[in-house]
């Protein structure tokens, strides 16, 4: 196998010659993937501009109509396999070809629709509670302490609750258990960012002979049987006659497995869990780590939308649903503030299914690659304003933001964009009303002197240092 990869990488040589397969290697796979986006950023005048990547014509599109217009084209629905291959979960919704996505997509879809996420919001409020709980356990408020702590647990417990309708009660020592689950899930984001870094990593059979590799696997057996482990427990437990909550994957495992046993393999059906954890958990807990610090930076904007939160519910008896939480508007611009400075999905590609008129007598060949930088478009100047780098979340008021729509895709657009936006909007909806109503935060950050990383996923460089006051 070895012979194979050094017998390929000698004919690429040999057709393009040492100098520009070096030039290529250090030029487009740099030691550090947030430097190689950071140059990509400076191109941001051109509209759209190709480097040749090994065999394929790839295009950085960088004018928001060109965007678009790549996002919502049925030629574009394709994922290139050379870039999302590195995810590990091919036969997940997110890297998966075409053909499995239209089948799938459809098949998960009714799961995370607006009946479903509403059905879940109770979820939601009870595992944010526990969250508020385990803060006020603490006096955490002249001590700093990392924000993405509590939000990441709390968003890896609401995934398992609303996926598998397992709860912190169900396991044995749920600390334990659910931070092990986010801490498998985040070295696998890690491994992922690793193997950006080394050419060799790029060919499969190479990486498959590697120690990363094995350890990959090991992690994701481990949580697999994990959950069977506990799903098999409350079964067993007699669980069956609690009250049954909404969950998605609960069915795939036990009650519809008929449904899809024909349809889908053992290896699919754990693809498409690992991507929902991986592609939900990271996402949300980042993104409400994110906002949490923007408004400990700016305590005349977390005093605004506390006072709309006590306005919509001004005691906790006030049931918190889909509807109710529509009525705010306020922290909604702020969530949305958040992720434009900080797309916790920072980039994404997409493969030419067909050749493809882009522009007017342009044509993209058929095999290209598109690759769209999200945190680029977010922070541009000339789109969003001089105060781009600023947080304002006014910004997201209709007088000011129409027009504007498509500088904004936290969630990607198109039949291809995020499945789980709703999900995703309404649990750091209850997470963020729930931590603003019983806490104030501060914080000794600023705004002009933090820096992201991105890496697979974009990180805050350092912690969400905050401190935590009880409200009254
Ligand atoms: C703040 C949170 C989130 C952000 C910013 C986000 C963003 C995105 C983006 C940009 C994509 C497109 C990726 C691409 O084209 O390569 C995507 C895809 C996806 N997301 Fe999210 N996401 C979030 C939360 C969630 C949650 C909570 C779930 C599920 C519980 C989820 C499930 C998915 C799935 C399954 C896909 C693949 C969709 C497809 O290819 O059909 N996401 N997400």
């Amino acid at each position: 196998m070895y012979w194979a990869v050094i017998l390929g990488l000698l004919a690429i040589i040999a057709i393009f010659g040492v100098k520009i397969v070096k030039r290529a290697v250090k030029k487009w796979i740099p030691k550090d993937l947030d430097k190689f986006f950071r140059s990509i950023d400076r191109l941001s005048s051109e509209k759209i501009f190709k480097v040749k990547f090994l065999h394929k014509d790839m295009y950085f599109v960088q004018d928001p109509d060109l965007i678009h217009k790549v996002l919502t084209s049925e030629v574009c629905m394709e994922k290139p396999r050379m870039i999302y291959k590195f995810f590990g979960l091919n036969d997940g919704l997110l890297c998966c070809g075409y053909k499995q996505w239209r089948r799938d997509r459809k098949n998960f879809s009714s799961s995370f629709n607006n009946v479903m996420v509403s059905c879940f919001v109770p979820i939601f409020c009870r595992i944010a509670d526990r969250m508020i709980c385990k803060i006020k356990m603490n006096d955490y408020s002249q001590k700093e302490v990392d924000m993405i702590h509590f939000t990441e647990r709390c968003t890896i417990s609401m995934i398992l609750a609303t996926s598998f309708n397992i709860f912190p009660e169900d396991i044995a020592s749920p600390d334990e258990e659910i931070g092990r689950v986010a801490e498998a899930v985040k070295i696998t984001s890690f491994m992922l960012s690793e193997r950006f870094k080394k050419f060799v990593m790029f060919f499969d059979t190479v990486f498959k002979r590697t120690e990363q590799y094995r350890q990959q696997n090991e992690i994701r057996d481990s949580l697999y049987d994990l959950f069977h482990k506990i799903l098999d427990e409350k079964t067993k437990n007699g669980n069956n006659n609690e009250e049954q909550q909404p969950s998605f994957f609960q069915n795939i495992f036990y009650n519809k497995v008929m449904t899809f046993k024909n349809e889908m393999t053992e290896d699919q059906i754990k693809d498409s869990i690992f991507t929902v954890i991986g592609a939900g958990f990271e996402t949300t807990g980042t993104a409400s780590a994110h906002c949490i610090l923007f408004l400990a930076m700016h305590p005349e904007i977390q005093e605004k939308v506390h006072q709309e939160i006590m306005s919509v519910f001004p005691s906790d008896d006030i049931e918190i649903t889909y509807d109710t939480l529509s009525e705010l508007s306020y922290l909604e611009n702020v969530m949305k503030e958040s992720l434009r400075l900080g797309p916790t999905v920072h980039s994404i590609a997409r493969e030419a299914m067909d050749n493809f008129e882009i522009s007017p007598g342009k044509v993209i060949k058929r095999g290209s690659i598109f690759c769209i930088n999200i945190y680029g478009l977010h922070h541009r100047k000339d789109l969003w304003g001089e105060d781009a780098e600023l947080f304002n979340p006014d910004r997201f008021l209709p007088e000011y933001f129409d027009g504007k729509q498509q500088y904004f895709i936290p969630f990607s657009i198109g039949r291809r964009n995020c499945l789980g936006y709703r999900y995703a909007y309404t649990s750091f909806k209850v997470m963020m009303v729930k931590l603003l109503r019983n806490f104030k935060f501060t914080t000794n950050l600023k705004l002009n002197e933090i820096k992201f990383n991105r890496q697979i996923a974009l990180k805050l460089m350092g912690k969400h240092l905050v401190m935590i006051e009880k409200r009254h």
